[in-house]
This record gives C-alpha cells, sequence and structure tokens, in this order.
C-alpha cells in the first residue's frame, strides 16, 4: 500500500485542518449543518452584548459575557476542526493524485496503421491509442491488442507490475499508469474529465460528498431537537418575566447551546468521512458514502469460490487415465488441447505434462482451431486439422458433450472424478470426439483462516453463500472445509444475478465481488458490488466499490468498516443526547438560583457559583468534541455479534456513559472554573 496513504495525520494535515476550522466559520457552509449554526448565530448575539453593552446588558457581565462568547466560538472551531481534519487525508492524497494526472502525449491512431500525436486531455471515447514500452497510458480503457506489464502504482501503491491483456479478465488499463514491458493497443473508454483518476480525485477529495440517506435522518433529527429546545428557550424568557425572574440572553443562550445536541452535530460529518477515509486507507475506492453504509447493512455476501475463498491458482497436479487409457496418451492430449488455453488451468495442464516427461506432437498441437474456455459451456480446446475435436472441462459437461456424438461414458470415470471432488479438487474430463481419456486433477486450497473469518460474519448475522461453477461435490467439499452457509454449484453467470435478485426479493441487502464482464450485472445488482481493479471496465463501472489491491476476500473487511460506521454514528448520537440530559440538570438549577438566591437547594451538584455552573457545563460541551474526534475517526471498537446485542451494549456503555460522563466532567470544570468566577 502507498506509504503517504497508510500514513496517519501528518504536522501538514493537522496546520491544514486548524486553518479550514476559520474558513468553515463563514456562514454559508456552517448553514448546511443546522445544528452548529444555531450556535454560530448565538455566538453572534452575545458578540453583540459584549460589544454594545449599553443596549443589551449591565456593564458588571461583560466579563462574563466575554466569557460566553469565547468558549461558543471554540465550540464551533472544535466542530469544525473535527470535520476538517477528517477531510485531511483525503485531501493530502488528492495532491498526490493530481500530481499523477499530468497532460501527456498519447500516439492516437487514424486509419489502419498511422498515428498521430495528440494530447491525453483531447482523447474521446472510442478512440484507439498505441502505447509503447516506457510510455504512460493516455487515459482508462480496454487492451484489445497485445499484452504488457504495467506499473500501476501511482494509483494502487502497490509496485509489482501487472499484466494487462486483450480479451479476458485483465483488459483493462488505467490512465496514469506506466507501461513498463512490451506494447499494446488500448481502446479508450472516457471521456475528459470522467476518469478513474478524476473520480478518484473528486472521491477522496469529498467533492462530490452528498449526505447519505442515513445521515440526512439523522441530520433531520437533530435539527428538530434543535427546534424543539429553541422554542422552549425562547419562551422561557417571557414565562421567567411573568414570574418575574430575570433571566439574562446570554445565558438562555448558554442553557440552549448545551441542550441541543452540538456533540454529535458537530462530529456527523466527520464521522461519515472517516468511515469512507477508512475504506481508501484500505485501498478500497468506494464511489459513495452511502456504498459504505450498505455493506453495514448486508444481510447476505456471495462469494466465488475460486480465487475469493481458495487461491485460485488452481494447478493439474495429475492426470488420472479412466478405462483402459494411458496415462501418456491421456497427458499428450490434454496438452495439446491446452497449449493455446492462456488460463492458469490450460497453462499448468501443459506445464504438468512437460514436468512428468509426457511427450505431445508440438505440430499437432499448433495447428487446428482452438476452441476457448467460457463458462457457459464449461469446456475449453481445440479442433484439429484432421478433423479430430479435442475437449476438456467440467466433468458434466464433457460428459453431456460426448453422449451427444454417441459415445459411452467408461464406467470408473464418476468414481475416479467423485474422489478428486472430495479432496476439494477440481477435476476435469479431457476426451476426443465420443471416447473420454480421463481426468486432469486440478489443485486448489483454501485460504488460510477462512473459517475464522465465516465464522465472524455468522456472528455479524451475515450469510455467507459461495456461488461456484465447479461440480456439487468439489463445491460441498470447499463449502464445507471454508464454513461458508450455503453454496451454489455448476452455476453459470446469469445464476448469480438470479440467486442476488431471489435474497433481495426476500428483503436483505446483498453484497458481491467479481471480475468479469459477465460479473458486471451482478455487481450491478448487488447492493454492495467490489470489483477487482485488474478486472474488466464493464466490471468496473458496474460496482460501486473497486478494490485497488484486486483482493476479493476484502469484501469481508469492508462489511465490517460499514458497520463500524453505522454503529459509530450510532453511539456516539447516544452520547450526544445523554449528555444534554445530564447537562439540562447542571444549569437549570443555576440559571434559576441566579435569578432567585433562595433556591439554593437545588444546587445537587453543589457547584461553586451559578455562573461558574453555567460556564462549567458550556466548557464541557466545548471540550467533549475534540475528546471524542479520535473515536469519530477511528471508530468504536467493532466486535461481530448480533445486531440486538450489540444495540443493548451500546445502549448501556454510551447512553449511561453520556449520562455519568458530564457530571463528572462538569464537577471537575467547576473546580477550577469557580477559583475566578
Ligand atoms: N481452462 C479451462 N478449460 C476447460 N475447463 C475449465 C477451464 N477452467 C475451468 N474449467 C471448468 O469449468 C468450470 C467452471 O469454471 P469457472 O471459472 O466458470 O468457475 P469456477 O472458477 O469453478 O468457479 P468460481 O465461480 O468459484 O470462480 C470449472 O469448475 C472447471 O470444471
Ligand atoms: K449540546
Ligand atoms: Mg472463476
Amino acid at each position: 500500500m502507498n506509504a503517504n496513504r497508510k500514513s496517519m495525520l501528518t504536522a501538514a494535515i493537522v496546520n491544514r485542518a486548524v486553518r479550514d476550522s476559520f474558513i468553515k466559520l463563514n456562514p454559508k457552509s456552517m448553514m448546511r449543518n443546522p445544528v452548529m449554526f444555531v450556535v454560530e448565530v448565538g455566538t453572534v448575539v452575545v458578540l453583540l452584548m459584549t460589544l454594545l453593552p449599553g443596549y443589551f446588558a449591565a456593564k458588571d457581565d461583560i466579563g462574563f459575557n466575554l466569557t460566553v462568547f469565547f468558549i461558543l466560538l471554540v465550540t464551533i472551531l472544535f466542530a469544525n476542526f473535527a470535520e476538517a481534519l477528517a477531510e485531511g487525508r483525503g485531501k493530502a492524497q488528492a495532491d498526490s493524485l493530481k500530481n499523477a494526472k499530468k497532460e501527456i502525449q498519447a500516439r492516437k491512431r487514424v486509419g489502419a496503421q498511422s498515428v498521430v500525436i495528440v494530447a491525453s486531455t483531447e482523447l474521446r471515447k472510442g478512440d484507439i491509442v498505441v502505447v509503447e514500452q516506457g510510455e504512460m497510458i493516455p487515459g482508462d480503457g480496454e487492451v484489445i491488442e497485445g499484452l504488457a506489464s504495467v506499473d500501476e502504482s501511482a494509483i494502487t501503491g502497490e509496485s509489482a507490475p501487472v499484466i494487462k491483456e486483450a480479451g479476458g479478465d485483465f483488459s483493462s488499463v488505467t490512465g496514469g499508469t506506466r507501461v513498463v514491458s512490451d506494447r499494446i493497443v488500448v481502446r479508450i473508454a472516457s471521456d475528459p474529465g470522467e476518469s478513474f483518476i478524476d473520480r478518484m480525485i473528486s472521491l477522496v477529495e469529498g467533492a462530490k460528498r452528498q449526505k447519505t440517506p442515513n445521515e440526512l435522518a439523522l441530520n433531520t433529527l437533530l435539527t428538530s431537537l434543535t427546534l424543539i429546545f429553541l422554542i422552549v428557550v425562547v419562551t422561557l424568557g417571557p414565562i421567567a418575566g411573568y414570574l418575574d425572574i430575570e433571566l439574562q440572553v446570554p445565558v438562555l443562550i448558554a442553557l440552549l447551546v448545551c441542550l441541543i445536541p452540538t456533540t454529535i452535530g458537530g462530529l456527523l460529518s466527520a464521522i461519515g468521512i472517516a468511515g469512507m477515509d477508512r475504506v481508501t486507507q484500505f485501498n478500497v475506492l468506494a464511489m459513495s458514502g452511502k456504498a459504505v453504509e450498505a455493506a453495514g447493512d448486508i444481510n447476505t455476501m456471495i462469494l466465488d469460490k475460486t480465487g475469493t475463498i481458495t487461491y485460485g491458482n488452481r494447478m493439474a497436479s495429475e492426470f488420472v487415465p479412466v478405462g483402459r487409457e494411458s496415462v501418456g496418451e491421456l497427458a499428450a492430449l490434454a496438452a495439446i488441447g491446452s497449449v493455446r488455453d492462456e488460463t492458469p488451468e490450460g497453462r499448468s495442464v501443459v506445464e504438468l505434462a512437460k514436468k512428468l516427461g509426457l511427450a505431445y506432437d508440438e505440430a499437432i498441437a499448433a495447428g487446428g482451431e482452438f476452441i476457448e474456455f467460457k463458462a457457459e459451456t464449461r469446456m475449453s480446446g481445440v479442433d484439429l486439422t484432421d478433423g479430430r475435436q479435442v475437449r476438456k472441462g467440467a466433468v458434466d459437461a464433457v460428459k453431456k458433450w460426448v453422449a451427444a456424438q454417441g459415445g459411452t461414458i467408461p464406467a470408473d470415470l464418476d468414481a475416479g472424478s467423485d474422489s478428486i471432488a472430495r479432496e476439494g479438487g477440481t477435476p476435469l474430463a479431457v476426451a476426443v470426439d465420443n471416447r473420454i481419456y480421463g481426468l486432469i486433477y486440478l489443485k486448489d486450497t483454501v485460504k488460510p483462516g477462512m473459517r475464522e473469518r465465516f465464522d465472524q460474519l455468522r456472528k455479524m448475522g451475515i450469510k455467507t453463500i459461495m456461488c461456484t461453477g465447479d461440480n456439487p461435490l468439489t463445491a460441498a467439499t470447499i463449502a464445507r472445509e471454508a464454513g461458508v452457509d450455503d453454496f451454489v454449484a455448476e452455476s453459470k453467470p446469469e445464476d448469480k444475478i438470479a440467486l442476488i435478485r431471489r435474497e433481495q426479493a426476500e428483503g436483505k441487502l446483498v453484497a458481491m465481488t467479481g471480475d468479469g464482464t459477465n460479473d458486471a450485472p451482478a455487481l450491478a445488482q448487488a447492493d454492495v458490488g467490489l470489483a477487482m481493479n485488474s478486472g474488466t471496465v464493464a466490471a468496473k463501472e458496474a460496482a460501486n466499490m473497486v478494490d485497488l489491491d484486486s483482493d476479493p476476500s476484502k469484501i469481508i473487511e469492508v462489511v465490517s468498516i460499514g458497520k463500524q460506521l453505522l454503529m459509530t454514528r450510532g453511539a456516539l448520537t447516544t452520547f450526544s443526547i445523554a449528555n444534554d440530559i445530564a447537562k439540562y440538570f447542571a444549569i437549570i438549577p443555576a440559571m434559576f438560583i441566579l435569578a432567585i438566591p433562595e433556591m439554593s437547594v437545588l444546587n445537587v451538584m453543589g457547584l461553586g457559583s451559578p455562573r461558574s455552573a453555567i460556564l462549567s457545563a458550556l466548557i464541557f460541551n466545548a471540550v467533549i468534541i475534540p475528546l471524542l474526534i479520535p473515536l469519530a475517526m477511528k471508530g468504536v471498537a467493532y466486535k461481530a455479534m448480533s445486531a440486538s446485542k450489540l444495540l443493548g451494549r451500546n445502549i448501556v456503555i454510551y447512553g449511561l456513559g453520556g449520562v455519568i460522563v458530564p457530571f463528572i466532567g462538569i464537577k471537575l470544570i467547576d473546580l477550577i472554573v469557580h477559583l475566578w468566577v
């Protein structure tokens, strides 16, 4: 991962955040946060009363009023600082991305063979460019010719070059990355300003940050609470006046600020930004905050087997002949049928034949028409020039193919394939025309720690379904070994989308990962679709998240981050509202004692004086914001457990804690403040 992306808070980020806290005082930007905007209006009123004492207040109140003004101003600055700090890392990252986005020259193809030099900024969707060794790729696109290794460190932070090739699932390239060897022809897939880096910049900068539905709902709640308390406090003046009690405006404003949910109001956007940022630091790009929150609410997770649950480098490890066929013949045919199969499986078959010293005729292998592997047919092979058709593929698919040509199925085929499958391997049958020669044992291993991760997901209440093109027996073995809740075997690409729709019809939120063009519809259908950066342009465009490290099992952590975000917001909202209740008990008695000194029995907290009580409550209200910034940024500690259990636990910690902490805090502050007031 990128070193500067990992770095936590640098001095530069903090300095910038301090500066931004003042810039954010602009009422125009404050208005987006109604709770803090009310505080700002109150601050201005108190300032006016302090500056123009003759009009509004008695002279001896100047010191008190000035202090209230100062605490209120600091309260707003603290809230602004929280937001600015949360934005800081993204802004720093955007700066370094902008460096990767320099205008460069591109070799645009015109006509069949000639090229012209144009600026990369002039490239449009559909243009064809040629990129030679050492050159920067001028825009996002799909490799349509050639193969090259590409240094993508500008985007992924990963220094090892990756292979990009035409066709298949590793064909997408990103503008601003560099070809380190060979030459490719790329079809540009985005218009200027809409490239991956552009999107990434606006994403990390938060330029297009929109409030999520969740945030909007919470904001409405907080605004309503603010409005209610505003009405309460505004009517308190006349009521008190009627009772001949004089309540001073700055005291009323202090009361108002203590009562309205300033803690969560001040930290709300920081929590959202920090949640997004945690995902980004994890090298996953979420296209919206909504996607991250959806991840937190996921009920069902669909994972594919090969490459997600297992390592996915399925390697041929053994040739198993059936009937009276020989290993040599089987290996030769398997190799001939695989010479032009560029999948890892295909390459490993040829390698195994070579390793075992089993010969095959290179000339025969090179000729004929190559039949590429397709997830729909689950077979690959070659039609030789002599008319013979060589096929290898999923056992049931090959059986059907052979049967259709009037062939018979060797009696020991099923036993052989079952024993491979029971070990978690993938059996491939090898056939020529109507005759089956035997099996290839493809070995794959479950990634370590999968069982623990699925256990965790289960505790979170998330159902995991493994979806694989493999046969039911292999699927069952791997499913058992990895500990997923359910599996679907022999699934074709369209089965994934059907599965997602079925779950969604039951009201569930579904997450899935994918990288191929045929995953694109399912990625779009899923509530959280995580595409691999190595994958195709179609997959990346359909998904609402892209993993720069192309590790599909990361979906598990993304869900944890989403949950943590939702929980942090819930916990701090609970804490904030509980806090306000406690402050109410500190400040209301103080107000009345100030007006009617005989009421001093109300001073249950034993605070120094009414004024020091009010100031202490107000100071507590301000300092709790920066004290909670680390929690808002890091998120509350998250343990895998059911939603209801978590809710109960959080209400105890943050609800009860929220009531108790202010009493202690205000009392302590009062001990100091009382020395002056
Ligand atoms: N190169 C290949 N040539 C012939 N058959 C193959 C090849 N690769 C895979 N197969 C067969 O096709 C089946 C489906 O493969 P596919 O890649 O669609 O799914 P999968 O990788 O098994 O499952 P997953 O969805 O978990 O990735 C495999 O189980 C295997 O039997
Ligand atoms: K408050
Ligand atoms: Mg696959």
